[in-house]
């Protein structure tokens, strides 16, 4: 049984479709399971934290409470720490905290891991992690308005944040199927958590056969889909029947990603109907949501789903932060954000899809959903999620999906 624990919403959703694509019976849980859950069959569990960006103490003791309900509902046979590919995290950050707390929990010698995620163009190399063709410290990801990414080699990244040495298990490793020896090695030497190179998904699938038994291993989702793919004994069985939802729906974007950026332009030049959050002219948040639902309730449902943003390319973005503070800009934004999603959910919308993995946590948590089931993918990784109450979900990583994801998930 895994037991993933991600430290973001968009992230949860994303390892949840990747061990699910596998073929494993996957329950997927926002927060903590309420008490006294009495799940389903299953054959992995993912909890999502809201875990990313918040003070090191709290993140800790968060996944250290996941931790504690996995083990006690027999999810814990292998525990899986779901990070970003982009690894989103400073020197300020939470993944070596919450690894080296998970860790000695676990009492894990040595950290099997990897934010390689080529699906999405993510490639580790030599220790170095790549977006696309270019460096990660040299990608957009050096604009993130919370976790502005400036270097690119992980172990220097994650020994900046934690107790233990970091390492690598090179290419040739992997290739040649030498991860266990490899990871004897760097044990030897002293270090405690392994960045496993890979270029591909055979790489992936590769490292998930050698790591079966590893009791803590960490990383982006493709990592997650080897070991998934491992344990389930074969290399993906898709699942074909998932469902897709129908009803009125919304767009909610609070990430500033690139990628985002196209998809909100995308909305716009069709002509959707949009509505800007400006937190320079208005610094409350309960002005902002009211504002925005005023601006819906305004709406001819003709003109098809809305767009409600906050998302601003990098110049902007910096103009914003120099004003209101980083840490305070996006607390106002998000919290504006969550009190719109419980306005459009009140005003009937059963489609709602949010952009941004801080942004999809605050709505989330705004609308207090415990869980859901995982529906079809609207884009690899970004699957629709249904709830026991309460609207179908597409929680999008803001780097995630084509440049229409938006304009076509909400037709
Ligand atoms: N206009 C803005 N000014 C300041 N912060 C913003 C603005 N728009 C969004 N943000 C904040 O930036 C963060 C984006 O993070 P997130 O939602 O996780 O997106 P991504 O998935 O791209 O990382 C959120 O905390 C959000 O509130
Ligand atoms: O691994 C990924 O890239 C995503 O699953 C992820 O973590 C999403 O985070 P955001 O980019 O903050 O949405």
């Amino acid at each position: 049984m895994i037991g993933a624990i991600a430290d973001d919403f968009t992230g949860a959703t994303d390892v949840a479709v990747a061990l699910r694509r596998r073929g494993l019976r996957t329950l997927l849980y926002f927060g903590l399971p309420p008490q006294g859950a009495q799940p389903p069959e299953h054959d992995a569990v993912v909890i999502a934290l809201k875990t990313r960006t918040v003070h090191k103490a709290d993140a800790v003791a968060r996944s250290l409470r996941a931790l504690r309900w996995l083990r006690a509902h027999g999810a814990a046979e292998q525990v899986y720490f779901k990070y970003c590919s982009t690894f989103d995290s400073t020197p300020e950050g939470n993944i070596g905290p919450v690894l080296d707390a998970l860790a000695d929990a676990l009492e894990a010698p040595i950290v099997p891991m990897t934010p390689s995620s080529p699906e999405h163009g993510r490639t580790q190399y030599n220790g170095y992690l790549f977006v696309g063709d270019v460096l990660l410290g040299e990608s957009h990801m050096r604009h993130h308005p919370l976790t502005p990414m400036t270097d690119s080699y992980l172990p220097r990244l994650l020994e900046a944040q934690s107790a233990y040495r970091s390492g690598v298990v090179t290419l040739p490793h992997v290739r040649g199927q030498a991860v266990e020896r490899r990871l004897a090695e760097l044990r030897e030497q002293g270090v405690r958590y392994a960045f496993v190179d890979a270029l591909a998904e055979e790489d992936l699938m590769t490292a998930g056969r050698a790591l079966v038994r590893a009791p803590l291993v960490a990383g982006a989702a493709g990592l997650a889909g080897g070991l998934a793919a491992a344990r389930a004994g074969a290399a993906g069985q898709e699942e074909t029947a998932a469902p897709e939802p129908s009803g009125p729906a919304a767009v909610l974007a609070g990430s500033c990603s690139s990628r985002t950026l196209e998809q909100v332009q995308v909305m716009i030049e069709a002509g959707r109907p949009a509505h800007r959050l400006d937190a320079l002219t208005e610094q409350d948040a309960d002005s902002l949501a009211r504002r925005a639902l005023a601006w819906y309730d305004a709406l001819d449902a003709r003109d098809g789903a809305p767009l409600i943003y906050s998302s601003l390319e990098p110049a902007k973005l910096r103009r914003v932060q120099q004003a209101l503070g980083a840490e305070r800009s996006a607390a106002l934004l998000e919290s504006a954000i969550g009190r719109i999603a419980r306005g459009l959910v009140e005003r009937g919308v059963t489609r709602l899809v949010t952009a941004g993995g801080e942004t999809s946590g605050a709505v989330v948590s705004a609308l207090g959903v415990p869980g859901g089931v995982i529906g079809a993918e609207a884009a690899r990784g970004v699957p629709w999620i249904f709830v026991p109450s309460g609207p179908a979900l597409l929680l999008k990583s803001g780097n995630f999906g084509d440049p229409d994801l938006l304009l076509e998930a909400t037709r």
